[in-house]
């Protein structure tokens, strides 16, 4: 498997300028709203054309402005999952699945066959769009999207627009479906846990550029950028300054560290270095809480440092918070830093 992206497209005041290569079989793409993620996936699939650059699946050559190779959209082997999952509501589900093949393929019953069988939509063939359920109409869209067995299957949000517990089982199922295929998959979504469900490798895109590439656990664990940390859901992004001794000041708290490694100009403060402790001790700094918001599972605690400019984020679990004396927590508190948890980064 392999993927290689090196295209630029001027959009007006949007320049998009992307480079990307993969050999993994599951990558996820992210980034904020408007940074040129599904823009990346309408050059790939050929419905929106490059100004210049090279796009090649496997080896095959999708576009090339410089031998001036362009593969239409319908030669392009990519399969294409929207939000909406964009069925053709006067057709049938089978109708809809068989829409984009070639009908003179005598493999056709057979392939589409067991398509239907394995999403489950046996019973439903002769159903049309506005008869079937919402996860029905998903597993037609996808049906569809799998039915020319597609070099990439492109997932643009395609759970976005449902509950938390659904999407769960939803993409449980899709861990299930996707086993067996055996193309790429490129998955656009805002939720990193999803990401790390169905992908071994994070693309994070910002402004129209690859901020940063990586192996999901790496991207999570040690996110090579601030733009990747965010997006992986890091709260506590620091500028820090160099102190002698090997020290770094966390600038937005106000609080001084050791650092085991060279300097950078950044650190994470993730929730799980924090602990409460009963007294001052060495390597302890004095707060006080200032926001609490509580959510079922997880509790986050604003904590104001004595020296800092801006509150410090405490993700806790809702059993260890349910564990702590809350008239304790109204007085100065004395918060553990654990060093080994500090990322720095550039
Ligand atoms: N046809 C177009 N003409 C001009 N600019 C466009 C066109 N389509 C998209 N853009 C711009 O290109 C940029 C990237 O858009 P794109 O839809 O790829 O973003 P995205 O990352 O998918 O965002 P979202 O997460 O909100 O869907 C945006 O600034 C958008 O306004």
């Amino acid at each position: 498997m392999s993927l290689r992206i090196d295209a630029r497209k001027n959009l007006g005041d949007f320049l998009l300028d992307l480079k990307i290569e993969s050999s993994s079989k599951r990558i996820g793409i992210i980034g904020s709203s408007g940074s040129g993620k599904s823009m990346m996936l309408r050059m790939l699939s050929g419905l929106s054309t490059p100004d210049e650059g090279v796009i090649m699946v496997n080896d095959t050559c999708l576009y090339d402005s410089a031998r001036s190779i362009n593969l239409p959209a319908r030669d392009r082997k990519t399969g294409f999952l929207f939000q909406n999952y964009a069925l053709f509501p006067n057709m049938t589900l089978e109708e809809n699945i068989i829409f984009s093949l070639d009908k003179k393929s005598l493999q056709i019953p057979e392939k589409i066959s067991s398509l239907i069988d394995m999403l489950g939509l046996d019973k439903l063939r002769n159903r049309y769009p506005s008869q079937l359920s919402g996860g029905q109409r998903q597993r037609a869209a996808l049906a569809r999207a799998l039915a020319i067995d597609p070099d990439i299957l492109m997932l643009d949000e395609p759970f976005s627009a449902l509950d938390n517990h659904l999407r769960r089982q939803t993409i449980d199922r899709f861990v299930d479906y996707l086993e067996d295929y055996q193309g790429i998959i490129l998955f656009v979504t805002h939720n990193m846990e999803e990401a790390y469900r169905l992908c071994d490798e994070v693309v994070v895109i910002s402004k129209g550029r690859v901020d940063s590439i990586g192996k999901r656990e790496e991207m999570f664990s040690n996110p090579p950028t601030r733009t990747a940390a965010k997006l992986a859901g890091y709260r506590n992004i620091t500028p820090t300054a160099n102190l002698q001794g090997g020290k770094s000041r966390l600038l937005n708290y106000g609080i001084d560290v050791e650092r085991d490694a060279a300097f950078k100009p950044y650190a994470i403060l993730p929730g799980r270095g924090l602990s409460l402790c009963s007294e001052q001790e060495p390597g302890t700094f004095k707060a006080f809480i200032s926001d609490i918001k509580e959510s079922p599972f997880s509790v986050v605690v604003s904590l104001e440092f004595e020296n800092g400019l801006v509150p410090l984020e405490w993700d806790i679990k809702r059993s260890l918070w349910d564990g702590f004396e809350k008239k304790d927590l109204m007085e100065t508190l004395h918060i553990g830093i654990d060093t080994s948890e500090i990322i720095y980064l550039d």
